[in-house]
């Protein structure tokens, strides 16, 4: 199984924002995007995962029978900038909504389990909107849980974190990783991955001559 990048280029408007990236993730390796505001680490994530169609270049996936998908989105999550949950919905009813539209998997575990997982057991009735940004975030890495997918997308995770948040994202993504998932993240702080990858955006301002043209 594996995850593969090629020759990419993105725009955003007129602008190139990167291009010439590529790269290979094999069965429960992860690669961590880095670099400064606007280097184009999101832009990226989008396109792996679909959100964003490319200027140039492919992504693909390749299961374990050598199946090759072009469309990585639909064996990914993708946790971006915001949770994806509604406010007025407890976390109950946001990740039953998410179960049902992800698909249930037989790896897949219940809700409660998920947010055990992610140290919050015993609030899953409450407003999705009350919890605090700390605790929603834990809660949108209970998505990842609830339905098996063997590529995670993640877009500064551990951004509203304190130290113990910090810790259990890094235990779930490790766990993800040893059951042979792949995982590509965009972060400004150490996600306490073991041996994971770097991959450093320069944005357009190292893209060398032409790229704006
Ligand atoms: N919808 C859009 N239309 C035009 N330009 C955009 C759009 N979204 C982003 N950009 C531009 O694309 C560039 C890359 O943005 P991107 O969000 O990928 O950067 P980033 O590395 O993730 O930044 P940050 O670290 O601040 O999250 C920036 O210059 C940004 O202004």
């Amino acid at each position: 199984m594996h995850l593969a990048a090629a020759n990419l280029a993105a725009r955003r408007g007129e602008d190139l924002i990167f291009e010439g990236v590529s790269f290979r993730l094999e069965s429960g390796e992860a690669l961590v995007l880095t670099g400064k505001n606007g280097s184009g680490k999101s832009t990226l994530l989008r396109v792996v995962a679909g959100l964003l169609h490319q200027e140039r270049g492919s992504v693909s996936f390749t299961d374990a029978q050598g199946n090759t998908l072009r469309r990585v989105g639909e064996i990914s999550h993708y946790l971006g900038h915001r949770n994806a949950m509604k406010s007025e919905l407890t976390v109950a009813e946001n990740l039953d909504f998410w179960r049902r539209f992800l698909g249930q998997t037989h790896t897949a575990v219940s809700i409660d389990e998920a947010a055990e997982a992610v140290g919050l057991g015993g609030i899953t009735h409450l407003p999705f909107g009350y919890l605090s940004a700390g605790q929603q975030r834990r809660f949108a890495f209970a998505k990842l849980l609830i339905t098996y997918r063997p590529v995670w997308i993640l877009d500064e995770p551990t951004a509203a974190l304190d130290a113990s948040g910090d810790h259990l994202f890094a235990e779930l993504v490790e766990a993800h990783r040893r059951k042979g998932g792949i995982v590509l993240a965009a972060t400004h702080q150490p996600l306490g991955l073991a041996e994971a990858q770097e991959l450093r955006m320069a944005g357009f301002s190292h893209s060398g001559p032409g790229v704006w043209e």
